[in-house]
């Protein structure tokens, strides 16, 4: 099967001679869930930028849902965002001022999803009757709620997802992380998760750690002790 996502010796340089990706291959199967995990400053975001179509490599290739996204102009790469990928913040980026059932009709094509898409969501992620509060009256892990529906709801091909639990406690987080893995179990979604908590990454199928901008491991993911033993090896090494 092709892959739904596929970063090909990608390498990302920023001024002043920082290299905060170098040589990247990645391969990711439709229905999987990744974290990237790594130090800080090891090239996290910007692998999930680059991914994503929000950042361009200096070098490499990325592909998308079968296109190859790298040279795409700005146009046909914003409706692809819109119309094949889901995003989840830590810091939600939500709309305070429009009510949730707003939030989550805003990445549809014209016209938007249609209402009872919207409703279907919201009730896939537990807030169903609550469509017509305002998103300024809700709590950090309900807000994360109308986040992860509003990415859900063109029915994308992968979420990218940058810290989606770093706001919240961890109880809350859990539920989050939940939502995210029954995307993965139920529809299929290509999940891909920079976290720095291994107990996030624990809900993952697939691990993969960066150190200083280069691929350090890649693999099936082990519980949350063993990969917070893998995350201070990559760390250590760095501070060595
Ligand atoms: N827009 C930019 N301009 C210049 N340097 C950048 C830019 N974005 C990132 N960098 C640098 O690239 C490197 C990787 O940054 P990145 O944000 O991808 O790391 P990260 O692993 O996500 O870090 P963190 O865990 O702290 O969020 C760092 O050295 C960072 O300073």
């Amino acid at each position: 099967m092709e892959p739904v996502l596929e970063l090909i010796a990608v390498t990302r340089r920023f001024p002043r001679g920082v290299v905060a990706l170098r040589d990247v291959s990645l391969a990711v199967p439709g229905g999987q869930f990744v974290a990237v995990m790594g130090a800080t400053g090891s090239g996290k975001s910007t692998l999930l930028h680059c991914a994503a179509g929000l950042d361009r490599p200096g070098a490499g290739t990325v592909r998308l849902a079968g296109r190859d996204i790298t040279r795409m102009r700005e146009g046909p790469l914003t409706r692809l965002r819109r119309d094949r990928l889901g995003f989840v913040f830590q810091s939600y980026n939500l709309l305070s001022e429009l009510s949730v059932r707003q939030n989550v009709a805003l990445p549809g094509r014209l016209g938007g999803p249609r209402p009872r898409r919207v409703e279907e969501v919201l009730e896939t992620v537990g807030l169903g009757g609550l469509g017509r509060r305002g998103v300024g009256e809700l709590s950090g892990g309900q807000r994360q709620r109308v986040a992860i529906a509003r990415a859900l709801v063109t029915g994308p091909a992968v979420i990218f997802a940058d810290e989606p639990t770093g706001a919240l406690d961890p109880a809350t987080g859990g539920q989050i992380l939940a939502l995210l893995r029954d995307a993965v179990d139920r529809d299929g979604v290509t999940v891909v998760m920079v976290t720095h908590d291994p107990a996030a990454a624990a809900w993952s199928d697939r691990l993969v750690l960066l150190r200083d901008g280069a691929l350090a491991a890649d693999g099936p993911t082990p519980d949350a002790a063993a990969i917070a033993g893998r995350l201070r090896g990559v760390s250590a090494a760095v501070a060595a």
